[in-house]
This record gives C-alpha cells, structure tokens and sequence, in this order.
C-alpha cells in the first residue's frame, strides 16, 4: 500500500488520525506534555523553526546559538529542557525556534516526531519549517562538506520509507521541499570556504554493517563488495548515510512541514552549517 504525502494549504500542521479527536487528554509521553497538563498554544502556537538533531547537549548549543543571534533577553546559558520531566528527548526554545534531540535511528526519531507533530497541531502552529541538522557519513564529496538533502532514500536507493502497520508494508514517500533546499543551498553562499551540496541522503536501520563499515562486531562482506555497493550508492545519486532522514522524510512530508533535511558528513556539525541554518530562519 502506498501513501501520498499532505500539504494543508493552511500551513496548519496536519495530524492524519480520526481517532486523536475522542481522546480526553493526549498525553505525549516521550516529551513530557500533554493537552491537559500543559496550555500547547501558549506555549508553542508561535513557533517556526524546529532544528533536530541526535544529540541533546547539541542541540541545546544550537538553541544557545540561537538566543544570543535573535538577540533575546536573559542568559543564553539558561535555556531550559522543556523535557527535562521524561529523560528521554531534550528539548529547548529561542524565540520561534525549537531544538530537540531525537537519539539515534528511525524508531527514535519515530516517536520524537509523532509526539512533536501532535504538539504543534495541538498549539495550532502554522507555516513551521523543520530542518534536521546532524552527521553522517560522505560519499566521494570533499572532507567537511554540507549535503543538504533533496530526497532520503532507502539502503536499495529508494525514495520511501516502509512501515510496517499491522503486519503490512505501508510505503511512505520521502521527498523533501526543493525550494527550501535550494534557499539553505544560497544560505550557505554566503559563508566563505564552505563546501554544500544538494544530493540524496541514504538512510539505513544500522551504523555498521548497514553502512558497509568492515568494523563491527559482525561483517558478513569482502571490502570488494563493500567499495561496490557504495559505488552503486554514489552512482544513484547518493552523497552521504546516515540513519533517520527517510522516517524524517515521510512524517513531515504527510504532516505537513516544510523539510529540507541538511546533514554534515563530519563527526560533529560545523560551525558553519549552523550559520548557514540561522541564515535561513532569518531570511524566512
Ligand atoms: O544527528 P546525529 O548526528 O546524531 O545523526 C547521525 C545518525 C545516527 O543517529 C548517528 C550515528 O553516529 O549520527
Ligand atoms: O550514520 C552515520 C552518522 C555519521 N557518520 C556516519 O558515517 N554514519
């Protein structure tokens, strides 16, 4: 069964569930918030931006990052874990802008992002923009470079994400907003020596084997067959792996969130590509 993704034309972001409107109370456990608990609208209902990425002290930076360049009043050191209360996923806010860690992998991200797309339908958001900023690993690209995403696809190359709902395959596009990648992509014009790229951003259920690393505790492959899956890799239009941009992908995408993913195929993301996110968020 395939499924096609949703744009409102309201800019609201859409929740595809009859069932949510019979609950009482939705508690959105992961996050530590709920309907009932916490007044979503006037805690949320301005927000924008939301930037995730794997690590909570990261985005915690990220979110520092972005009080002292919007200027806002009070310490930037301050920023409090809206989630601190579930331990699980931390989350912070500057101004329109909302950071929050996803941990590692697609059932991580999973349920970060159903209990975040509930919260900003809950405080009735509209028009937010989600990037998510991390690291992955480059394909044939120069050491440092930024791939912005323009379509995640699968360990086969391709663009959809296969959930399995009650025993069936559902697939679920993974196209992200072009435009947007094209906007971040002049973003990053600005910042001198910085290398970015538009391309596909493959994403596997796994850091070693799954990437063809010969490292793990279990590799079943010759480095042959490793160097030729990722030629097939590059050869499909592949520039970088890493490990949640097709779930990112399809839930946003059928939510109704603008997404360019933008990945760093460094061990940490650079100063820069961060500047070159600020710039967008400034610029839209
Ligand atoms: O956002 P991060 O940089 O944590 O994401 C990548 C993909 C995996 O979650 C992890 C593997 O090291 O890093
Ligand atoms: O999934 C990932 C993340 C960072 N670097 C990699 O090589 N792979």
């Amino acid at each position: 069964m395939t499924e096609t993704t949703g744009y409102s034309g309201s800019g609201l972001v859409l929740v595809k569930n009859p069932h949510l409107d019979l609950l009482e109370e939705d508690v959105l456990y992961h996050l530590d918030l709920g309907t009932k608990t916490h007044n979503l609208p006037a805690m949320f209902g301005d927000i924008k931006f939301v930037c995730v990425g794997g690590s909570p002290n990261r985005m915690r930076a990220f979110a520092q990052f972005m009080h002292r360049e919007l200027g806002l009043a009070g310490d930037a050191e301050d920023v409090a874990d809206i989630c601190a209360g579930s331990d699980r996923y931390a989350m912070y806010r500057a101004g329109p802008v909302l950071s929050i860690s996803h941990g590692m992998g697609i059932p991580s991200i999973s349920i970060m992002l159903h209990e975040l797309i509930k919260l900003l339908h809950h405080a009735k958001c509209r028009d937010v923009t989600i990037i998510r900023i991390g690291t992955s690993g480059g394909l044939g690209i120069e050491a440092g470079s930024v791939v912005i995403t323009d379509t995640a696809v699968d360990s086969s190359f391709q663009p959809r994400f296969e959930q399995v709902v009650l025993g069936d395959v559902v697939v679920r596009s993974t196209e992200l907003d072009k435009e947007l990648a094209e906007e971040l992509l002049a973003c990053s014009r600005e910042i001198p020596d910085f290398p970015t790229l538009i391309g596909h951003t493959m994403c596997t259920y796994d850091f070693y084997e799954g990437q063809g690393r010969l490292d793990g505790a279990l590799c079943s492959f010759s480095s042959e067959k490793k160097l030729a899956y990722l030629r097939r890799a590059y050869d499909a239009g592949v520039r970088n792996i890493e490990m949640e941009s097709t779930a990112f992908a399809a839930l946003c995408g059928m939510c109704g969130l603008k997404a360019p993913a933008d990945h760093i195929p460094t061990t940490f993301p650079s100063s820069n590509s961060v500047k070159m996110v600020k710039t967008l968020i400034f610029s839209l």
